[in-house]
């Protein structure tokens, strides 16, 4: 097992280049699932996401060519997924049980084969996380659900007609899977209710270059024309604005300049506006943002909401930029039950933090003091990093493959700008 290991004190400057989306890429890398034609991404990153996916594209028969590397499965940008036939329709749970997103696979494999068995993935270290608004659009779409064993069947011999999905909340997942199953539906498909994440909007355009019929794509409403087949396309992946809102507090943190190259302002309007909030300079560029300190970190609110509200994503991130405020912050989690795990970690570095149900209030300390941290998980490890560039001393941060989940060559990224930082054996 590897570590981080972090100095902290250095200001960050310079600029970073912006990664693909993790969380556009997972759902656009089943969109080929729906064709038997080819399906290129390009602008995908890096990231051990994307090769449990292509893990399970290729036991379900999709074959997965990558282009643009000098050899090793992590070296090419460009993906090209060829689902001529699908050769299985079992996501096993082997392969789930690493990572959620896995649950994707459901809507375009029912729409294109009639069937999909997946393994139900179960919660995570940071909340229940059930599936039930996934199977409730594929039953409004005329799919059969059937429980067993630890695995969802799902199954539309005839194909799925199209018709009304009224979410309870918006899910971005469960909108993804809804739209996937949709565009090869008979008949037309409404989406109430869903999620009106960035993510959301570079599905449907993927799937419209594939000959789908979506509108309102980014709208609580939603509404797909099903169509008989799809065909083949070549689709950027959008920016990590999850990735690119992470630099920014870091550049914040260290009394830092920073320009996140290829970042869309427009996707990260909540988040800037804390960081504006929080003292810092906003400055949107040609090429990117910029983002930079200008004084004293000033406490702020939160509360976590799906988009445009503040992404919960980033919730971490900013607790560890609360912790060296001038004055108090309350940061609200909102979305999932149990995403304050890396509070008892924060503290282990001397933040002042204190936990009532929902809410976390956050003293801002004059400094934190160095200390080795466990990752509990994706974004909880970055706060933690984060801190770690402010720490006085050597921090480290264990159990990285959680970061190495969703970070491309983060400690590259940090040290480019500045960062004393190293990943070593742990
Ligand atoms: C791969 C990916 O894109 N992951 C993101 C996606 O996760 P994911 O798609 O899993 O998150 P959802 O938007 O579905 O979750 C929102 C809320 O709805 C609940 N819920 C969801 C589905 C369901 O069937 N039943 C149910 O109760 C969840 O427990 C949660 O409380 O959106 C989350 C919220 O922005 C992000 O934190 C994740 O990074
Ligand atoms: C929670 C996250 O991802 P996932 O939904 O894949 O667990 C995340 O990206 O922060």
């Amino acid at each position: 097992m590897e570590k981080l290991v972090i100095r902290g004190g250095k200001k960050l400057s310079g600029t970073v280049p912006v990664s693909g989306a993790k969380n556009a890429a997972l759902p656009l890398m089943c969109t080929p699932l729906l064709t038997a034609d080819p399906v290129t991404l390009t602008n995908l990153p890096r990231l051990a996401d994307i090769n449990t996916l292509t893990d399970l594209l290729n036991h379900l028969g999709v074959a997965v060519t990558i282009e643009g590397g000098k050899g090793g499965r992590l070296s090419g940008r460009s993906m090209t997924f060829n689902a001529a036939s699908i050769n299985d329709t079992v996501a096993p749970y082997d392969i789930v049980r690493k990572m959620r997103a896995s649950i994707l696979v459901l809507g375009p494999l029912v729409a294109r084969a009639g069937e999909a068995i997946v393994s139900l993935p179960g919660g995570c270290a940071i909340g229940n996380r059930p599936i039930d608004f996934h199977l409730l659009a594929l039953e409004a779409l005329g799919a059969r659900i059937d429980l067993e064993d630890g695995y969802v069947r799902a199954s539309a011999p005839t194909g799925l007609t199209g018709g009304l999905i009224n979410f309870p909340v918006p899910s971005v997942g469960a909108t993804e899977n809804a739209l996937m199953a949709a565009v090869l539906a008979k008949g037309t498909t409404t989406i109430e209710n869903a999620a009106r994440e960035p993510e959301i909007i570079d599905l449907a355009k993927c799937l419209n270059s594939m000959g789908a019929k979506i509108t309102g794509a980014g709208h609580e409403t939603i509404t797909i024309e099903g169509v008989d087949r799809l065909h083949g396309t070549t689709h950027k992946v959008m920016p990590d604005r999850i990735e690119a809102g992470s630099y920014a507090v870091a550049a914040l943190m260290t009394g830092g300049d920073v320009i996140l190259e290829g970042a869309e302002a427009a996707d990260m309007r909540a988040m800037l506006t804390k960081i504006t909030e929080a003292g810092g300079i906003v400055e949107e560029k040609p090429n990117g943002v910029r983002v930079a300190a200008n004084g004293p970190i000033k406490g702020f609110n939160i509360v976590t909401q799906p988009f445009p509200g503040f992404p919960t994503d980033m919730q971490a991130q900013f607790m560890a930029l609360a912790t060296i405020a001038d004055g108090a912050s309350v940061i609200t989690e909102a979305i999932f039950e149990n995403r304050f795990m890396h509070v008892p970690e924060l503290c282990r570095l001397g933040a002042d933090i204190t936990v009532t149900g929902s809410s976390a209030t956050i003293r801002g300390v004059g400094g934190l003091k160095s200390a080795p941290v466990m990752a509990t998980d994706l974004r909880a490890s970055m706060g933690l990093a984060l801190a770690g560039l402010v720490a006085e001393g050597e921090t480290s941060v264990n159990r990285l493959y959680h970061l190495d989940r969703g970070y491309e060559r983060l400690e590259e990224k940090l040290r480019a700008l500045g960062a004393d930082i190293d990943r070593v054996p742990g």
